[in-house]
């Protein structure tokens, strides 16, 4: 799908897929998205979690497939669970009940095919960009020389544009550029899955939206399959294929999934006068600022 211009329909499309109301002015299709078996599924999921004060169920009757090359976004209120969903993918938590699997195999731990894209960047301080990267190679690619990890580590750097830094410490970059090592050195296990929580959630809006543009051509290069936890519409709607709307915990469902038929490349600058985007816009607004207006809910 990615590398291909695709066709685009007139009207974005919310599949309904719990009890929560429609958009009126999108068509609503009760199977649209999840129709083709996933390359990664998520399949009744329930996710409770053991508190001092007893059970919390933060996930209920979670069921998602994602296809091949596609890239979800996971939009919410804070609390809702988005993370709890992307660690189950990454094999990082495992679910209460039902399953979670990826190329027809059940997830069961972290993996190199499936990489974690931090809002924390979480690189190690004593170590340069390059070193950060290239530790993450070699747990991968084991068998190879030390040269052609040292290749494959530069040519990460190089796709997000750091080669020029990769003997800098990460006290010695920005914060932008410690969140691009931090793609890098996800990108350089050539995962088949990119999990990324809110991967630019601490950045300014100026760099942030450097990095989403950075992002949208390295996707279209690597076809990655690519799953966002983001707070951010705008974000959403320009990054993905399909947007998840979970409704408010505690025991959070998937409430919608909207399909985003944007064209690729995407143009942020052409975007804007856009009338599809304006309309996913809106659908992602109405679900989380009407239906889904937060109040606080307990948390475990
Ligand atoms: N290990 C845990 N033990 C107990 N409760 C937990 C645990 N992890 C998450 N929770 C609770 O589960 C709910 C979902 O948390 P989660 O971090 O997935 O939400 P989120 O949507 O990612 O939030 P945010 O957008 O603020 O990052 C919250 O109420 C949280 O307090």
């Amino acid at each position: 799908m990615k590398g291909q211009t695709m066709l685009r329909p007139t009207f974005p499309t919310v599949s309904t897929v719990s009890t929560v109301s429609t958009v009126s002015t999108v068509s609503t299709v009760s199977t649209a998205s999840t129709a083709t078996p996933g390359f990664l599924r998520v399949c009744n999921v329930r996710q409770t979690f053991s508190t001092p004060k007893g059970e919390f169920p933060a996930l209920s009757e979670i069921n998602l497939e994602i296809r091949r090359g596609e890239f979800v976004a996971l939009i919410g209120h804070s609390g809702c669970g988005k993370s709890t969903l992307l660690n189950l993918l990454a094999g990082l938590a495992s679910p209460t009940a039902g399953t979670v699997s990826c190329d027809g195999e059940v997830i069961r731990g972290p993996g190199p095919r499936r990489a974690m894209v931090f809002q924390n960047h979480s690189l190690l301080p004593w170590l340069s960009c390059f070193d950060n990267v290239r530790m993450a190679v070699r747990s991968v690619f084991r068998a190879e020389s030390a040269s052609s990890v040292d290749r494959r580590t530069q040519a990460a750097l190089e796709m997000v544009g750091l080669a020029h830094a990769a003997h800098k410490k990460p006290s010695e970059i920005s914060g932008g550029m410690k969140q691009r090592v931090g793609i890098a050195r996800a990108l350089s296990m050539e995962p088949q899955v990119l999990l990324m929580d809110e991967p630019f959630g601490a950045l300014d809006a100026l760099t942030r939206a450097k990095l989403q543009d950075e992002l949208l051509g390295i996707v279209e290069k690597t076809e990655s399959t690519v799953v966002m936890v983001t707070h951010d519409v705008d974000e959403a709607v320009l990054l993905a294929d399909r947007i998840v709307m979970m409704t408010n915990g505690p025991a959070a469902r998937i409430g919608e999934i909207l399909d985003v038929p944007i064209g690729r490349p995407r143009d942020r600058v052409s975007l804007a006068t856009d009338s599809t985007y304006a309309e996913c816009r809106r659908a992602l607004m109405d679900f989380l600022y009407r239906r889904q207006a937060h109040v606080e809910q307990p948390t475990g």
